[in-house]
């Protein structure tokens, strides 16, 4: 058990005091312990206590100066750190003790170039949108910032979760009932209903994301990805996020004009994952993905083809049109569970209606209802568990490179890289996060590159992706039809070549999908070129 950055007890530990954003300049107080800092366009006053010996760095302030008003930045031994229990894009997550009251907590480190302006902005978007949505019973507590003197590292500090459904629903044995499949998304579509009306979306719903304490309240988390959306759909935003196995075809499609309905056909993908035991859509590729929504959900009708006007409408467009078979796949489900998947995957996002809606369905509203949280399961503590598991496996492979090296035969040792275990291995598709290609193509060691923040707005999803495949036609023949694609050089954009390695990662790829039969392709593998650069 250590402290976080240092062992020095400070008698002065402070609290954070989350105090409402303010979006606005502020100016006005005389003060002489407020700062007022340019950011963008806008200052920001900064205040401080006088004598605080913690300060948010400039280079902080000078990009995060919004998100960070009116907060205090807490001191790193004001925690001490137990074990690592997540690691994800950006981050490890570690189970802490708050020292003053000995509470558990969760902290997410952060790690990132001062000059990685991007970065910076990326992280600030969380803590905004987190302090936002303030506190709500089914949004991840969000308790502040510390900051590391010594180091350019940031830890994000949250109420500490024990569990996710992901782990949950993955446990040998599992089997939830209806009533607390209900009590699960209930919580669920409550939370989203609040980021919703708090006009945040979240764009990464996944079971992983889902967490769940011992009283069997759940809680959505990581808003690395989430953003604030206009109603009105006048905004665009990038088209490459949310996990592809959870992603809406809209997504798939280039949509940039999205609203609430991406989150809750991620809902629909977990109400159906819960009931089955399995996801329902694993795609390997956006391409396959598509295709396995299609085939699930039928294909986009006339109508919404020119309804939408998607930017990949005419890259994979089924020659013969799929029948919806959500009724006949889920016929064994109780009902009101199918209606409320058969409308939250629906093809048009608008058809889908909002999580408030969901909430009112049959599905919550007839008998069986949803149990009580607190009459949920207990479960042992998963991620202890997980922690001296890796633990053992990295002292017996210790063990093993010790005794490889008494015969000579020397190995490099290397701490493993643990990912929290997941239900199935869900594709870190956050094409938002270059990173996951990153990882997907080179199999980096998460800790040297997954602590980075990703660069917003570039892309990095995982196989095919629709708009790369510059002069390469396209058709993907299922069992009983067939997509078709024109030929849509020049349709794209500039596209340019990145790297020799990526270039032959994606042929690879696409050659591998057309050996699988999934995948024809016509045009030259050769002329294939591959673009990062963002829509
Ligand atoms: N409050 C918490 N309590 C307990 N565990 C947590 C908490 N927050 C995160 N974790 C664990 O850490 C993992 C990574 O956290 P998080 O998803 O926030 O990071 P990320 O870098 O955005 O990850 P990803 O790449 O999966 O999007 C989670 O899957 C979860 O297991």
């Amino acid at each position: 058990m250590g402290c976080i950055l240092s062992t020095k007890t400070d008698t002065r530990r402070r609290r954070c005091h989350d105090q409402p954003t303010t979006t606005t300049t502020t100016t006005t107080t005389t003060s002489s312990a407020a700062s007022v800092v340019a950011v963008g366009t806008s200052p920001v006053t900064i205040t401080r206590s006088p004598g605080d010996p913690l300060e948010w760095p400039p280079w902080l302030l000078a990009f995060a100066g919004k998100a960070l008003a009116g907060l205090t930045p807490r001191r790193a031994d004001s925690f001490k750190k137990l074990s690592k229990i997540g690691s994800g894009t950006y981050s490890n997550v570690y189970k802490a003790i708050e020292v003053e009251t000995g509470r558990v907590v969760a902290i997410k480190k952060v790690r990132f170039e001062a000059e990685e302006k991007e970065s910076i902005r990326f992280m600030a978007r969380e803590i905004e949108l987190l302090r936002r949505l303030g506190d709500h019973p089914n949004i991840v507590k969000f308790e502040g910032v510390v900051v590391s003197r010594v180091s350019q590292a940031l830890y994000l500090v949250f109420e500490y979760m024990e569990h996710d459904l992901a782990g949950l629903a993955a446990a040998p044995g599992t089997n939830f009932s209806e009533p607390q499949i209900k009590c699960y998304m209930k919580q669920l579509f409550t939370g989203l209903e609040h980021c919703h009306s708090h006009g945040v979306l979240h764009r990464d719903i996944k079971g992983s994301n889902l967490l769940i304490n011992n009283e069997g309240i759940l809680k959505i988390a990581d808003f690395g990805l989430a953003a604030s959306f206009d109603p009105a759909g006048k905004q665009a935003m990038t088209s490459r996020v949310v996990t592809l196995w959870y992603r809406a075809p809209e997504l798939l499609l280039g949509s940039t004009r999205y609203g609430v309905g991406i989150d809750l056909w991620s809902a629909g993908c977990i109400l159906a994952e819960l009931l089955t035991g399995k996801p329902i859509l694993p795609g390997r590729t956006e391409v396959e993905q598509l295709h396995r929504i299609f085939k699930l959900c039928g294909s986009p009708s006339d109508k919404y083809w020119k309804k939408w006007k998607l930017p990949h409408a005419t890259i994979v467009k089924p020659q013969q049109p799929y029948e919806r078979s959500i009724a006949d796949i889920f016929k064994e489900y109780p009902s009101s569970s199918v209606s409320l998947i058969d409308k939250l995957l629906s093809i048009d996002p608008l058809d889908r209606g909002t999580a408030a809606d969901a909430l009112k369905s049959d599905f919550f509203t007839t008998k069986p209802h949803a149990c009580e949280p607190s009459s949920l399961p207990k479960y042992p503590p998963s991620k202890e568990m997980d922690a001296k598991l890796r633990e053992e496996k990295f002292r017996r492979q210790k063990e093993l490179d010790k005794s490889g090296n008494k015969r000579g035969t020397f190995r490099k040792q290397r701490a493993p890289h643990y990912r929290q275990s997941k239900a199935v291995p869900v594709p870190e598709a956050n094409a938002e996060l270059p990173v996951n290609l990153h990882r997907q193509m080179f199999h980096v060691n998460g800790t040297s590159k997954s602590e980075k923040f990703p660069p917003p707005h570039q892309d990095g999803g995982v196989g095919v992706k629709l708009d790369n495949l510059n002069g390469v036609s396209l058709s993907f023949v299922a069992n009983d039809a067939s997509f078709t694609s024109e030929d849509f050089e020049g349709k794209m954009g500039k596209s340019r070549k990145v790297s020799h390695d990526s270039h032959n990662l994606m042929k690879s790829l696409m050659l591998d999908i057309a050996r699988s039969g999934r995948l024809h392709m016509k045009g030259n593998p050769k002329e294939l070129k591959v673009s990062s650069e963002a829509k």
